[in-house]
């Protein structure tokens, strides 16, 4: 994979193109988050999305009560044990999300042209004339003529069970609108999304606070996903709450960045943020469709020269009913690699698709096409550039590895970590080959019990493109000395041997600590 030099700026021989990939022994370097659900919630299929490379699994709390996402989540460990394959959790707040209250869950005709009032007063019944909704400030929000956008939990925009509103009059609490296509509403959850206003609502609710503090806490979420994140002061709230959370203090935050206000002010909320969702479904409603792709560039870059992971979603919504995604929705999920994502988050494919493992698989299969051909080089001056200088030690020592194991043509870097800062510095410069992030297990105690460390950390990196996570055994004492330092190498090598990604007569690029001193190693084995 990594011997051919082939980049886009380059000639490339038409008949290249037609040259089977050879098969790798992990899907692609970059990763995929994949929403489980009813389609995906056995311990078979899932045990199929980790297998076709899934390394993240997202519960979203939006729909679903916590004992059923407990039981989905018990599946997902079963699943994990059995295929041997890491997986981290992350839970997906609802935030400010305004939802139609169809309590009754029948469907509802809606006519081009007819009116349908909008109203807070949840105790009416949902029809084709009145829609309740959980919010009672929309009236206050919207003025005539605003549009708002009405679809199933995850709407593709593509169904026709999704439909435009254009609001026409607002009459106390309620607002009246104007039905712009037909459609059939169907399902159990309707969001709603209204194009460039302020919802009032806070973006950690009472409710999400709860399901946190209780499912969250049991499960040792790895990932907490932010919906609607608009302000940098919710990142701090939503870490503050989290800080007093016992083992949650080390979940990671990934601010959703859904609508403008987000958008504007991006840099802050990245400086706060671990990681940034970019979530295209509700942004690119909020935004006009001509500039999604500029927010996406933008937004892709600062992530990468922040070294914070970018999560782009919304890739292949046809997927949700077909084998086969569309050929624009398959030149995006390259593009979104070329751009520098980390990971692609499966939404409705996953979650309610007919083709979950299939979907996983084929994403995943496109983004290795693309990975080969991403211009590392340029990248990776642009970083260096970026950073300046004097660059700290370990941003020396990391962008150091991966230029030598660039250089000697490196089968795989093999890192040591016990924060996970060391790899995922390396993985910032984007190597062209996988990066082995060995975890090393630190004690640690809260002065009631004695633990270690080192889950997180390694389940964490499995949404940063080309790490792939160790856990090194706890009874190796966490000091560089040389002999604990070649008794840890040994494994990892052992493991990448036995996983296919090390071969014999390779070379290998080695960033630890030995002593004091940060070093990168280079060594070539015999067998
Ligand atoms: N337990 C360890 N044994 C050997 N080297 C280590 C260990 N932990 C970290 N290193 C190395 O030390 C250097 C920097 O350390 P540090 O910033 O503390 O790493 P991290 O924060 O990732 O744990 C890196 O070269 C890293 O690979
Ligand atoms: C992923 C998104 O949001 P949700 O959690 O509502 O699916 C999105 O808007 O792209
Ligand atoms: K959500
Ligand atoms: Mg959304």
């Amino acid at each position: 994979m990594h011997s051919t030099h082939l980049l886009l700026e380059e000639p490339i021989r038409m008949a290249s193109i037609l040259e089977p990939s050879k098969p790798n022994f992990f899907p692609a370097m970059t990763k995929i988050v994949g929403t489980l659900g009813p389609r995906s919630r056995s311990v078979a299929v899932i045990s199929g999305c980790l297998k076709a490379g899934m390394s993240v699994a997202r519960f979203d709390f939006s729909w679903g009560d916590p004992d059923y996402h407990q039981e989905t989540l018990e599946n997902l460990k079963m699943a994990v044990k059995s295929t041997k394959k890491l997986c981290a959790v992350m839970l997906d707040t609802v935030g400010p999300e305004l939802q139609v209250v169809n309590k009754s869950e029948k469907s509802i005709s809606l006519e081009e042209n007819a009116f349908v009032v909008l109203t807070p007063d949840q105790t009416q019944e949902a029809s084709s004339k009145l829609l309740p909704i959980n919010f009672g400030g929309l009236a206050k929000a919207v003025t005539k003529g605003d549009t708002i956008f009405m679809g199933q939990y995850l709407f593709t925009g593509s169904e026709t069970t999704s439909v435009w509103l254009e609001v026409a009059e607002v009459k106390g609490q309620d607002v009246s609108c104007v039905v712009k296509n037909s459609a059939t509403l169907s399902g159990s959850l309707f969001t709603l999304h209204v194009s460039q206003i302020r919802i009032d609502l806070p973006t950690l609710s009472d409710a999400d606070k709860d399901v946190i503090s209780k499912w969250g806490v049991r499960n040792s979420i790895d990932f907490l996903s932010l919906s609607y994140t608009r302000h940098a002061e919710d990142v701090r709230h939503a870490r503050e709450f989290l800080s007093k959370l016992g083992d949650l203090s080390q979940t990671h935050i990934f601010a959703k960045i859904e609508n403008i206000e987000g958008l504007t002010h991006f840099d802050e909320i990245l400086q706060e943020a671990d990681g940034i969702i970019l979530s295209r479904g509700n942004l690119g409603i909020d935004l006009p469709p001509e500039k999604v792709f500029l927010f996406q560039k933008a937004a892709v870059y600062k992530c990468n020269m922040a070294g914070k992971p970018a999560v782009v979603t919304r890739v292949v919504d046809s997927m949700t009913d077909n084998l086969r995604p569309t050929r624009a929705e398959a030149t995006d999920v390259a593009n979104a690699v070329l751009d520098g994502s980390d990971a692609i988050l499966l939404g409705a494919e996953t979650l309610r698709g007919l083709y979950p493992v299939e979907t996983i698989s084929i994403v995943g299969k496109i983004c290795a096409e693309a990975e080969k051909v991403f211009n590392q080089d340029l990248y990776f001056k642009k970083t260096v550039k970026y950073v300046g200088e004097p660059m700290t030690h370990l941003e020396s020592i990391a962008s150091s590895a991966v230029r030598a194991a660039i250089k000697v043509k490196a089968s795989v870097i093999i890192v040591f970590t016990s924060s996970g800062r060391a790899a995922r510095l390396i993985a910032k410069y984007r190597p062209t080959m996988p990066v082995l992030s060995v975890v090393i297990p630190r004690l640690k105690t809260n002065q009631l019990k004695w633990s270690f460390t080192g889950a997180f950390e390694a389940r964490q990196s499995l949404v940063v493109r080309g790490l792939f996570p160790m856990l090194a055994d706890p009874r190796h004492p966490a000091e560089s000395t040389s002999a604990t330092n070649e008794s840890v190498l040994k494994v990892a090598l052992d493991h990448g041997k036995v996983s296919g990604v090390i071969k014999p007569h390779d070379r290998v690029v080695i960033c630890q600590k030995v002593g004091d001193a940060s070093v990168v190693k280079i060594i070539e084995l015999e067998d």
